[in-house]
């Protein structure tokens, strides 16, 4: 190491460096000008001093200038890698419009492209996530000590790590080390939606080579150039084995497969309210329920939405499970169908098909009937003009989901589905689509999005139990259900206005809490004295105590303006005043 770094005379000098480079602590043109002063920084910036709102307007002016979606990410990326509190002011207070910019859609073009953008989306040594290889394993301990986004307090350790091994990233199938963009995208939008402390968010991908021929031949790549390790060697890495690893590890690790269980809880929230809106015409036992695409999220959310009517409708396993058809690439999944299940779908196979198989789209269409199409499969406009026709002489109002992510991948378009239902769809995709005008009122018709839970996580980090349960992940989805306003409500809204995201998020995370205290898994001392002994009330989400909970989440929210967040910088910035003088002054000497 050279030696100005580890020269206790000149320490102080790096410490400045790290206070103007830390994206953290950097607070660019709002830095004022004692402190610019006291840390050598007057100079550096020029003279005017800003703040955090002035700031905010200029980076609107400039990211609303850029021509494409792409550039815009970049942007967005490079801000929040040099200035983190203007990053999140900007994307909390407009969240609608960078949602799909920092996320889905755009964040998987940004994946296809992470290797030629890479070095453009962060100033060097700022790390945007912590890369693991197959190749780094001996050392990995060392590695993992080695990030260190945060440099001035190590008791800020990650509350929350998204990781990915890139083998299928949103709807665009193996991206290797590309994938790092859905990490720090989905913890982008922990930190907007529901106030998760950005310092301690951990976007990790592992590098286990990848499949995909473009990336290997492509000469920019950045992840390991050799094709992905086979199961045999590295199994529990796989995706092919999403339900075997959540088996493995949920009940000793604090995980959650945000794929399987977090699109379960987002859909299943969704589902509810469709449920509701169909309800005088189809009782909810007599739904029948079509899943196109039977992988982990497929499947996640259809055992998702068993939990619904088992609790609320008193239904048994047994016959909720045939409220549910699940449709893969060969047809109809059936138990004799004739090819070797994977174990995930043999929950959910048929067996009352009386020897026939279904192919088609069309043709399980007409076996089944279904009130509810829901789309999973990553395949692009397969809900077709044919079949959202059918969903409407089948229904009054349809429930069609395409879900799949990105926008290219939908299996239908908003617009598409209003016009071939007669405007009678009840919708929610993954990736949002824009609201649609009806031709003859003039009505605007908003789409439902049904993507990420934030406030699971937060909760998760709040009451800290032993591990995340199907009843945590209920609690999350019915809190989310049922925090429609009267006027969302009249407005046939699935899910809750973006904009309140947050004030949403803390009661899904207050019911994500209180479900973990009444399970006996709450391991935060302070949550438990204050939840048990008021618990009922708590648990019936509703009246003071449960209002006091909320707040009490509310209060823990991470804001990018609320210097109280910034205790800890302000201590370090004092002790750093504090010592600066004389140990400046000895250097001098
Ligand atoms: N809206 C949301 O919150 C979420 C959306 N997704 C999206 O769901 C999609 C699938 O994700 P996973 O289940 O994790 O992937 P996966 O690869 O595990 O499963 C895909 C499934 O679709 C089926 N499939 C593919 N092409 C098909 C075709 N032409 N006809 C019939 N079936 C077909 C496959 O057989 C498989 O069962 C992705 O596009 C992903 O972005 C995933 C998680 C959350
Ligand atoms: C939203 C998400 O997790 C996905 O598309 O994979
Ligand atoms: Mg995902």
């Amino acid at each position: 190491m050279p030696d100005e770094y580890v020269n206790g005379k000149t320490k102080n000098v790096s410490s400045i460096e790290n206070i103007a480079r830390s994206p953290y602590l950097n607070k660019g043109t709002a830095t004022s000008l004692s402190a610019r002063n006291a840390l050598q920084l007057t100079g550096i910036f020029p003279p005017a001093v800003e703040n955090l709102e002035q700031q905010k307007k200029r980076a609107l002016v400039q990211l609303r200038a850029k021509s494409s979606n792409l550039e815009k990410y970049m942007f967005l990326a490079w801000l929040r890698n040099t200035n983190v509190r203007l990053f999140y002011r900007v994307v909390i207070d407009e969240l609608e419009e960078m949602a799909p910019i920092i996320y889905t859609p755009t964040v998987g073009t940004a994946c296809l492209e992470y290797s030629h953008i890479y070095p453009f989306l962060a100033p060097p040594g700022v790390p945007d996530g912590l890369y693991l290889s197959i190749d780094d394993l001996p050392n990995l301990t060392q590695i993992i000590k080695n990030y260190h986004p945060y440099p001035f307090d190590e008791s800020l350790t990650p509350q929350i790590a998204v990781i990915t091994d890139g083998s299928r990233i949103l709807g665009l199938g193996d991206l290797g080390v590309n994938g790092m963009g859905i990490p720090i995208g989905k913890l982008q939008l922990y930190v907007a939606g529901a106030g998760i402390d950005p310092r301690r968010t951990l976007p990790i991908t592992i590098d286990l080579g990848t499949n995909n021929e473009k990336n290997l031949n492509d000469e920019f790549y950045l992840g390991l150039r050799k094709k992905r390790v086979s199961d045999d060697q590295f199994e529990d890495f796989s995706s092919e084995h999403a339900f075997e690893l959540l088996a493995k590890y949920r009940d000793n690790l604090f995980c959650f497969n945000d794929d399987i269980q977090g699109t379960g809880a987002v859909i299943l929230s969704g589902f509810i309210n469709a449920v509701r809106l169909v309800e005088k015409d189809v009782h909810p036992k007599q739904h029948r329920i079509l899943f196109f695409g039977a992988g982990s999220a497929g499947v996640g959310v259809a055992k998702q939405l068993l939990e619904f009517f088992k609790i609320e409708h008193g239904m048994s396993e047994e016959e909720a499970k045939k409220l549910v058809w699940l449709v893969d690439t060969k047809g109809l999944v059936t138990h004799d169908r004739g090819d070797k299940l994977a174990n995930h779908k043999v929950y959910f196979a048929r067996k009352d098909n009386e020897g026939c198989q279904y192919k088609s789209l069309m043709d399980v269409i007409e076996y089944v009937k279904p009130t509810a199409l829901i789309g999973l499969s990553s395949t692009g406009g397969v809900f077709d003009e044919t079949i959202l026709k059918r969903m409407a002489e089948l229904n009054k109002n349809p429930i069609v989901f395409p879900l799949s992510n990105p926008m290219v991948n939908a299996e239908c378009t908003f617009e598409d589905a209003m016009k071939h239902t007669e405007n009678r769809v009840i919708f929610a995709s993954g990736t949002g689509f824009p609201p649609f005008i009806e031709h003859d009122t003039g009505k605007i018709r908003y789409p439902g999005q049904g993507n990420n839970i934030p406030g699971l996580g937060l909760g998760a980090i709040i009451a800290r139990p032993d591990k995340i349960t199907d009843r945590q992940i209920y609690a999350s989805a019915s809190a989310l259900a049922e925090s429609l306003t009267a006027e969302e409500i009249e407005q046939n809204f699935l899910y809750p206005a973006v904009q309140r995201i947050r004030r949403v998020s803390a009661r899904v995370a207050a019911a994500v809490i209180v479900t973990s205290v009444d399970e006996g898994l709450a391991c935060n001392p302070e949550i438990n004295s204050m939840v048990k002994k008021d618990l009922q009330e708590i648990l019936s989400r509703n009246g003071e105590k449960w209002q006091s909970l909320v707040k009490y989440v509310e209060e823990r929210m991470w804001d990018p303006s609320i210097e109280k967040f910034f205790s800890s910088d302000s201590l370090i910035e004092k002790n750093l005043l504090d010592s600066l003088a004389n140990e400046i002054v000895q250097v001098e000497e």
